[in-house]
């Protein structure tokens, strides 16, 4: 008969280290938030988490193909950091508007808080975050987001704009440097007070670091995933040089600040962002931990410029890329525009409504340009039970605006570019679930402004030119190239010069 010694187990290291085993498997397995049923997703692997299931650089499609396997709320990790993705406009509006007080946080990343410090809007949450957001609103709004003040700002730009475009007529042009540069201008203009000339060599440094800075975030997930790799020797990650980059632009909005200052002590009185932000912090100055400070507004400007350059002007070169491949298109654009300005009239936010066709035709633009198809990202606050799976505090979670605007039973035929499809039966704009700028209290802050740009612009260029694809140039791979945003790949496109009427 086989007896067990109980002295001689005890004392037994093999047992003992079985023993603490099984007893950690059990702890891990008890404790782990698993069991609380965390939303499903594709296995995890050490250190690199579901990087084999998310395809080598663009994970648009493979998290589409999860989604449809895994259901609208999935669990995906990127190295070990949780991510909880949502499919489908459904369920983006549950999480960000009916749940907006939990979903409203935003993820603490690395190469974001190196540069920023923690400090504006784009990254913070919180009252810091909505107080400063509110007031960055209020400032937008009576500065004349929704008046004639931006308009005849935005109007005065795009003269300037024309006027460029048309010392590149008859010739192969990549539009991104003038788009870029005059849409950045507006912001300027709306920031700084002034805008600048577009040789200027110091706007050109700018925009030049500007680019790469924004460059370096958008391929910054590796980093992002293994942040360890800031210690190592060198600069294979370009860390060093994002800080450097970033640095650069403080100093320059550091001293538009300060030029500001000076003027305000010499009297003078100027009527842009900067000014009157800088009358708030003078205001709080006796406010124990007031959230006004020069460190925050730099890192606005900073804000507003990352945030309202890239997006409208990748918006802007989708919608020429669009035309020159859909002649059909662009004529009936033309022929509503020549009707309602003739071809002088500076186009205005009045002339919207007699435009459907055409504010169809730059939604069309938003949704098949999917300029931000991730959006960005958000974190949840507070641990949360959402659509019976738990998702714990911090989780990141990335709204998948993608999948809304490429949905077949949303837009039949949904690779195709049909402006009609946002035209109800009588003609008149239905807009249906686009959500280009996403939805919530995180909500994009600058959609007025976007909106107004885009209508401005779009109007005025279509109502000068006429675009086709340059000849021997081949249209580019429509799937655009995804960095933080979707850019269309480098085209060349003619621009002539249309007399119409
Ligand atoms: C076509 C142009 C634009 C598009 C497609 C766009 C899209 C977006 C999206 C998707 C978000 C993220 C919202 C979220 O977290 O759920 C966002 C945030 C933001 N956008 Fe825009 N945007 C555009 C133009 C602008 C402009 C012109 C400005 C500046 C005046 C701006 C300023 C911001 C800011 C500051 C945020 C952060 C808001 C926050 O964190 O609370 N955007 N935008």
């Amino acid at each position: 008969m086989i007896g067990i010694d109980m002295d001689a187990s005890i004392s037994n290291p093999q047992i003992w280290l079985i023993g603490i085993i099984v007893f950690f498997l059990a702890y891990n397995y008890l404790t782990k938030e698993s069991w609380k049923r965390l939303p499903p997703g594709p296995p995890s692997l050490p250190l690199i988490g579901s990087l084999p299931f998310l395809g080598s650089s663009d994970i648009r499609e493979p998290l589409r193909k999860l989604a449809n396997k895994y259901g609208d709320v999935f669990t995906i990790y990127l190295g070990s950091r949780r991510v909880v993705v949502l499919d489908g406009y459904d369920v983006i509006h549950d999480a960000f508007v009916k749940n907006a007080k939990v979903f409203s946080g935003r993820p603490n990343i690395f190469t974001i808080k190196i540069i920023t410090g923690g400090y504006g809007i784009v990254s913070t949450e919180g009252e810091f975050c909505r107080e400063q957001r509110r007031y960055a609103l209020h400032i937008l709004r009576d500065f004349g987001v929704g008046r004639s003040k931006l308009e005849g700002r935005m109007l005065e730009e795009i003269t300037f704009f024309i006027q460029e475009m048309e010392k590149n007529t008859d010739k192969p042009l990549y539009p991104q440097a003038i788009i870029q540069k005059s849409v950045a201008n507006v912001i300027a203009s709306v920031t700084f007070g002034k805008r600048m000339n577009y040789e200027d060599p110091i706007f050109t440094k700018f925009m030049e670091t500007f680019n790469r800075n924004f460059r370096v975030i958008g391929s910054s997930g590796f980093i992002n995933i293994f942040p360890f790799v800031r210690y190592l020797p060198g600069d294979l990650f370009h860390i060093k040089q994002l800080q450097r980059d970033y640095d650069y632009l403080i100093s320059e909005y550091q001293r538009i600040i300060d030029e500001h200052k000076k003027a305000a002590k010499e009297g003078k009185q100027d009527d842009d962002f900067i000014s009157v932000y800088l009358k708030k912090i003078e205001e709080e100055k006796n406010v124990e931990d007031s959230s006004f400070t020069e460190k925050q507004l730099v890192c606005l400007c900073n804000d507003l410029f990352s945030a309202g350059t890239e997006t409208s002007s990748t918006t802007l070169e989708w919608a020429i890329l669009f035309m020159s491949l859909n002649s059909d298109t662009q004529a009936r654009v033309h022929a509503e525009i020549d009707d309602v300005l003739g071809n002088d009239a500076l186009p205005s936010m009045h002339h919207r409504i007699q435009l459907p066709f055409t504010e169809a035709t730059i939604l069309e633009t938003q949704r098949l340009g999917n300029i931000v198809p991730l959006g960005v990202p958000h974190a949840v606050t507070e641990d949360v039970y959402f659509r019976d799976y738990f998702i714990p505090k911090g989780t990141m979670i990335i709204p998948n605006l993608y999948s809304v605007h490429i949905h077949p039973e949303l837009w039949p035929e949904p690779e195709k570019f049909k402006p009609e499809r946002f035209l109800d039966s009588d003609g008149n704009i239905d807009q249906k679930e686009l959500i280009p700028f996403s939805v919530g209290k995180r909500q994009c802050l600058g959609e007025g402004m976007a909106k107004m740009e885009l209508f401005l612009y779009f109007t005025s260029m279509m109502q000068h030119f006429n675009f086709k694809l340059a000849p021997g140039c081949p249209a580019p791979n429509m799937k655009g190239l995804l960095g933080l945003t979707n850019t269309p790949e480098p085209f060349h496109v003619l621009v002539e010069k249309r007399n119409s009427k």
